[in-house]
């Protein structure tokens, strides 16, 4: 417990948006990646693996406006299950997520059956999911904020992958451009809400740090899990005799 002062709201800003150090973009997987190190095999495994992520996201969506009474902040969030699950003639986004993985070679089957998932993917995500389906809905909301650090590696991606890996069909890249977008306005709506409501206190300002970097393990683990089974090609069990 803290009876210390708010920080201003530009102050509380400037410390959520300091925890892009910590962003996964940072990890060493991804910096492989936007580095053009990554092999085929190890590009498809990414892309296989966050797909679960992808179809967790419209997933934990629901679940926080489940738990949000206020009508307006609903209004809002249901744009993002319509974003990812599309709508109309949209086929939203993950089906532009399968697209890419389509362009990488891979099996439209193989993507969704979640047979490539790894373990630790999979707990990373359903840590995410279970904290959005059980906190507070304005922890949920909070625990989005991630993607204030997303456009750049939507962007960083987009302006490398053509050169790094032609062997990718540019058209597999549509995800990233539309999420560039999708991804500001939804921290528009994110960001204000939590600078107003975790602002209220200093000792919710510091709930707020402390969600925003759960939020980051989420992210980090997963590349973690990846690293192990993609790049030191020790996957669970790896040296297990049949
Ligand atoms: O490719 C990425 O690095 C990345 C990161 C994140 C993120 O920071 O959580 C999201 C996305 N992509 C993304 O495409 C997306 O739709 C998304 C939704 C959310 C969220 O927490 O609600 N994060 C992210």
């Amino acid at each position: 417990m803290t009876n210390q002062q708010p920080w201003s709201r530009e102050e509380f800003e400037a410390k959520l948006r300091d925890k892009g150090k910590y962003y996964h973009i940072k990890h060493p997987y991804h910096v492989l990646m936007a580095e053009g190190k990554l092999n085929e095999d190890q590009i498809r495994g990414w892309v296989l693996n966050r797909f679960y992520y992808q179809v967790t996201i419209p997933r934990k969506d629901a679940a926080i406006m489940a738990n949000c009474p206020d009508r307006e902040t609903r209004r809002m969030w249901v744009q993002r299950i319509l974003d990812h699950d599309g709508h109309g003639d949209d086929p939203g986004g993950i089906e532009a997520w399968i697209q890419l993985g389509l362009a990488c070679g891979l099996q439209r089957e193989g993507i969704t059956s979640l047979r490539h998932v790894l373990p630790g993917v999979r707990f990373a995500v359903d840590a995410y999911y279970n904290f959005c389906r059980t906190a507070p809905w304005q922890e949920a909301v909070c625990s989005s904020l991630t993607e204030l650090f997303a456009p750049t590696i939507h962007k960083q991606r987009l302006a490398g992958w053509p050169e790094l890996y032609p062997w990718i069909k540019p058209e597999g890249l549509a995800y990233f451009q539309k999420r560039v977008s999708q991804a500001r306005r939804d921290v528009e709506h994110g960001l204000a809400f939590t600078l107003d409501y975790f602002g209220q206190s200093r000792q919710l300002q510091e709930r707020a740090l402390e969600i925003l970097q759960f939020k980051l393990d989420v992210l980090w683990t997963m590349l973690d899990a990846m690293w192990l089974a993609y790049i030191d090609n020790k996957p669970p069990y790896f040296n297990i005799q049949e």
